[in-house]
């Protein structure tokens, strides 16, 4: 039985809660949600995982087999990099944080302080296991269109940009590197990021994003050569009703990645 502890309880620790209860295999022990916030999320947490206890921290004694992070950048600081330190395994989902200058190398250095590992999940994206297995063989290119319908990129710098309400064509909102989508598109950068990490980093990682009424889906391209050949991807995920900025993808890869943990056979 794997014991798990849960940062974040939005909408993709709610959907990853939702299909763990039918697995007898592993078991949410507790929630860490934001310092206030526990008595208004505990009724969900209580309908999703009964014996879990919600906090605002692990406490002090809790070691759980594994921690993972579904909340945000700022989770990543508060619990992930301390949790690493203490040894515990941890998983992140929010891999956009880690092209904050300074953050993979904390993480890594978190680790192997405390022994341990921390996995990057996929998340929204496919052909991570290939993108990563090429880049031994060396690569020459990797380029991602992120392309999402408009309201996705409200409350980003694309909403000072251009009337979103009312585009009537796929509208380019960003191109350069992965490092600079990162900065302006926070958020958004989560898939970029991972590409980067698995692949030929920030600086050489090039980023489009498009802003395109015609699409329902969050559609994520990927173009990838180098001495392995190429590849060609293109995802077409559906977005979350809790959080239209967020595919359902992500959710069913952090369950995938716990079951890999969890159960004899791991794929
Ligand atoms: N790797 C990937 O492909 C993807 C990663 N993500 C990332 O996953 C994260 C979660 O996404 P959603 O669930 O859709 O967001 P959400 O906004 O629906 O939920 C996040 C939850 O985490 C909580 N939270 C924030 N900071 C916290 C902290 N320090 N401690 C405890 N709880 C905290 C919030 O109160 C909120 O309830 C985001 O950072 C997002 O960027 C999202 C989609 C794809
Ligand atoms: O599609 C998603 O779920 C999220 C996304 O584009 C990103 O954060 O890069």
């Amino acid at each position: 039985m794997l014991h798990v502890s849960m940062i974040g309880c939005g909408a993709i620790g709610v959907g990853v809660m939702e299909l763990l209860k039918s697995d007898p295999d592993i078991v949410v022990d507790m929630v860490i949600v934001p310092e206030g916030k526990e008595d208004s999320l505990r009724a969900v947490v209580q309908r999703l995982a009964p014996t879990a206890q919600v906090a605002s921290h692990l406490n002090g004694g809790a070691r759980p087999d594994l921690l993972i992070e579904c909340a945000g950048h700022q989770a990543i600081e508060q619990h992930i990099i301390p949790a690493l330190e203490h040894g515990i395994p941890c998983m992140v989902v929010s891999v956009g944080a880690l092209s904050e200058l300074g953050m993979a190398e904390r993480l890594e250095q978190a680790a192997r302080k405390g022994n341990t590992q921390v996995q990057l999940l996929s998340g929204a994206i496919g052909a991570i296991d290939a993108l990563a297995a090429a880049k031994i063989g060396g690569l020459e290119s990797v380029v991602y269109t992120g392309r999402k319908p408009p309201q996705a990129w409200k409350g980003t710098p694309a909403e000072a940009q251009f009337d979103l309400d009312r585009l009537e064509q796929p509208t380019v909102i960003f191109e350069g590197t992965a490092r600079d989508a990162a900065r302006l598109y926070p958020k958004n950068a989560n898939v970029a990021a991972t590409l980067s990490l698995a692949g030929l980093g920030l600086d050489r990682t090039h980023v489009r994003l498009l802003a395109d009424p015609t699409v329902t889906e969050n559609v994520h391209h990927v173009e990838a050569k180098g001495a392995f050949g190429g590849f060609e991807l293109t995802m077409r995920g559906k977005p979350l009703a809790a959080n239209p900025k967020t595919s359902a993808l992500t959710v069913f890869s952090v369950v995938r990645a716990l079951g890999n943990r969890a159960h004899a056979v791991s794929i």
